[in-house]
């Protein structure tokens, strides 16, 4: 019996490659340091997986950046604003400069956007009608042979042609789809020279689990019987994750590749259909163990599926797998120390996911594995049977949850009226909530998680932190000012951190984007609060200014979609758990003179399921949890909200319906394009598109962002814009980003002059 994973963490269980990155990036270290670490991290990385005793190492895993802008240097696809590259193909400074644009040259980086719905960013594919595909980074050549002579047996794993496809963005009336001969063209000359020396190529098409485009499915079989035709003795390995294949099964079943990978963790459904009609000979493998959670595989649970399936496909077309790349699970849990014991032997990271997968096999080949059966079991029970997971007083609380408690006591209109008290000006300027987490900023954190630091040390710092940042925010004339989350380590894990229910890790990161990473906490029980989480901050900044401060807090889905969540209660309860905790928080910062308060709910569109089909009851709960958490409150008192990363257009009844009075928005990689969906549909609230991307240290002028807010202005009626960055600016400098909120508010009082005078 065959086992693979379908990839592994790159990033390192020291985060060795986000510091190898940042060092490069500062000119710290040598491209020659950079690749040695990274050389070091992949030969560690196919060590585990072959002393796991998988039958396969994956390769084309491991990216400098994202895997998706792999291919993207792959095929050449250079957006002509960077200018020419190496005939020797796409060099790292190339690659790095797409990834996070040229501030010297003043170049803007490409987009990024979530990879389907994970809280993984990947960069945007951007094709215009100059694109001419030809193989430009030999990567996954070079580390495939690599890891050959080092010893490993190889499975090469890229996305595939159709999906890269269909996650670009095309310039405007460009069809993408015309570049697709030429695309696939390269994939079989790459295909080709890695058939020479590998067996089984790993071609990921998560997009056969989402809806696709009639020119998507139209192309599929067609392109992969070239696909298949350039592997010679190769079997291509198709892969599917994330969901159901459901009306795209026929697709893969026809694609003529050697072997399916089925995500029978999140796609189960389709496990019948799937075997009902599996061509003979093709290779099925079953993704058991989940990639994306940190729960230990249920054996028993797991054994009766595997036993199902080999029993319908025999032994020699069986192969056992992740659901999906280990890219989304924390790399060690043995790294873990703190952690409680009964809580941490009820999980597994990427490490020991590779172990249960050989082991899974291993009890299929009856080998003597018993034991680990036994082990399994015993953790298994002790997680269903603990006390620590059920808390009657908070479901009856969340059981009495009424729909009064959903809603505002007044409309949008009247509500506005009774925040006139605020006095804000045309065009509010505000930001969306932290500031630099300088490196300062997270030295004193460590000095004080490590207790070298006093609390009351620690938190005179952090009050002098908001003292200087409230200062800053006054002297640049902002409007509606914030505190600047400097005492929080994340967005997430923050709240977590104040919760019951959750527990954490010290070194479960998980890649976010390029070198930046998460450490999502993990809920394990029912969720409360324990006390007011962000009040004391909140009233402290709003004591040093008259202007109003913002309380910050992060939302209900938000926080359930960046948490590795318990799966033995529907994520719909737990998020009604989260919300009901929120909720008091919101009332709270009320009651203590915090009148305009940010519920962010960054991860909204994230946590959407990937079809159609299924976003109408998912929507539901989630806008229910974040009102939930935000009705409470006067009319007078103004709620915000934030979103990042979103596909807004088929969404935004939605958002309206969450009945925030502000919404911030991203919005100025794709250029204002996401106020499409305003053309149709009149947001009725306010809303701030956000007008300077804060992914990249470009600062932009005045005039830029002015032009940005005219073209907002079409859809917005002056009186509900608001004026504002993309997203927080945690991952900034201070330089760059007082530079750029000089600009943005000079940019706003320009237009107030302007508009003002128009009727
Ligand atoms: N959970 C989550 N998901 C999200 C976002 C988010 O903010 N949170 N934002 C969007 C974009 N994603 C992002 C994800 C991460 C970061 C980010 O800045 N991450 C930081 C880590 C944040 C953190 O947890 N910081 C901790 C730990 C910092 C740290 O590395 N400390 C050093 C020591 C530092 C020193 O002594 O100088 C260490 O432990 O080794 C802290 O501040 O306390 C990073 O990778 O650098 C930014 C955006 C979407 N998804
Ligand atoms: C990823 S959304 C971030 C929102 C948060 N309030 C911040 O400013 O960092
Ligand atoms: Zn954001």
């Amino acid at each position: 019996m065959k086992k693979h994973i379908a990839g592994f963490p790159r990033i390192g269980v020291g985060r060795e490659l986000k510091k190898a990155l940042e060092a490069y990036w500062k000119g710290v270290i040598s491209q020659e340091v950079l690749e040695a670490t990274c050389r070091r991290l992949k030969l560690h990385h196919w060590g585990i997986q072959e002393s796991a005793g998988l039958s396969y190492v994956a390769t084309g895993d491991f990216s400098l950046y994202d895997h998706v802008l792999d291919v993207t240097a792959m095929l050449g696809a250079v957006p002509e604003r960077f200018g020419e590259f190496d005939a020797a193909g796409v060099g790292i400074d190339t690659y790095f400069r797409m990834a996070r644009g040229d501030a010297a040259a003043n170049i803007a980086a490409m987009e990024m956007t979530k990879w389907f719905n994970t809280n993984y960013h990947y960069i945007v594919p951007e094709i215009s009608p100059s694109f001419s595909p030809s193989l430009s980074s030999r990567r996954i050549v070079e580390d495939t042979r690599e890891a050959i002579k080092a010893g490993f047996r190889p499975k090469p794993v890229l996305v595939g042609p159709v999906t890269w496809l269909s996650l670009a963005k095309a310039s405007e009336g460009y069809d993408r789809w015309e570049k697709l001969e030429e695309v696939v063209a390269v994939y079989c000359g790459i295909l080709s020279e890695l058939a020479e020396f590998c067996s089984l190529i790993q071609l990921d098409e998560p997009v056969l689990c989402a809806d696709m485009v009639p020119q998507a499915i139209e192309a599929f079989v067609p392109v992969y019987k070239r696909l298949n035709a350039a592997s010679g003795n190769a079997s291509l390995l198709l892969a599917t994750y994330f969901d159901t294949l459901d009306d795209n099964l026929d697709l893969a079943l026809s694609s003529g590749c050697g072997g399916l990978h089925v995500d029978l963790v999140r796609g189960r459904g389709c496990l019948e259909q799937v075997l009902g009609s599996l061509p003979s000979g093709m290779i099925f493998s079953a993704g058991i163990v989940d990639g994306r959670n940190i729960w230990k595989t249920d054996f028993e649970q797991a054994l009766d599926v595997l036993v199902r399936i080999r029993g319908d496909v025999g032994e020699e077309r069986f192969m056992i797998a992740s659901s999906c790349s280990l890219l989304h699970s924390p790399v060690d849990l043995e790294e873990e120390t703190s952690l409680n014991p009964e809580l941490k032997n009820w999980m597994a990271f990427a490490v020991q996911k590779c172990d249960e997968i050989s082991v899974l096999g291993d009890i299929l080949d009856c080998w003597d594995c018993s034991e680990a059966l036994i082990e399994n079991t015993e953790a298994i029970q002790s997680r269903r049977n603990s006390a620590w997971v059920e808390n009657k007083e908070i479901r009856e609380h969340c059981a009495s949850i009424s729909d009064q408690m959903l809603h505002r006591s007044s409309t949008y209109q009247e509500r506005r009226e009774k925040q006139a008290w605020l006095n804000l000006p045309l065009f509010p300027t505000t930001t969306i909530g932290s500031f630099p987490q300088t490196a300062e900023v997270r030295r004193q954190r460590r000095l004080f998680s490590k207790g070298t630091l006093g609390a009351g040390e620690y938190e005179q710092f952090l009050k002098d932190e908001i003292h200087e940042i409230i200062g800053r925010q006054e002297d640049l004339g902002l409007d509606v000012l914030v505190h600047g989350e400097v005492e929080r380590n994340d967005m997430v894990e923050y709240f977590g951190q104040q919760m019951e229910g959750f527990c954490f890790t010290e070194n479960g990161w998980v890649q976010s984007y390029g070198s930046r990473c998460v450490k999502p906490p993990i809920i394990y029980g029912d969720v409360s609060r324990s006390g007011p989480m962000t009040v004391e901050w909140s009233t402290f900044a709003q004591s040093l200014t008259t202007k109003p401060v913002k309380g910050m807090l992060t939302g209900p889905v938000t926080i359930l979609s960046w948490s590795f969540v318990r799966d033995d209660l529907e994520r719909s309860e737990v998020c009604r758990q989260i919300a009901l905790a929120l909720r008091d928080e919101v009332q709270d910062l009320e009651h203590a003179g915090i009148r305009v308060i940010q519920i962010d709910e960054a991860a909204l569109s994230e946590g959407m399921p990937l079809k159609k089909k299924d976003r109408a009851s998912y929507l539901r709960w989630a806008v229910d949890a974040f009102r939930l958490t935000s009705s409470g409150v006067s009319d007078s008192t103004q709620i915000h909200t934030h979103m990042c990363y979103s596909e807004f257009n088929h969404i935004i009844g939605a958002i309206a319906a969450m009945d925030a009075d502000v919404i911030s928005i991203e919005s100025s990689r794709s250029r204002m394009e996401l106020l499409d969906a305003f053309r149709d549909f009149r947001y009725p609230n306010e809303i701030g598109p956000g007008i300077y991307d804060i992914h990249s240290p470009r600062v932009p002028s005045k005039e830029e962002m002015m032009k940005l807010l005219e073209k907002a202005l079409v859809f917005i009626p002056k009186e509900r814009l608001w004026v504002n960055p993309d997203c927080g600016l945690k991952t900034r400098a201070w330089p760059e980003t007082l530079a750029s909120l000089r600009n943005m508010v000079a940019a706003a009082h320009a237009l107030r002059d302007i508009h003002s005078y128009v009727c």
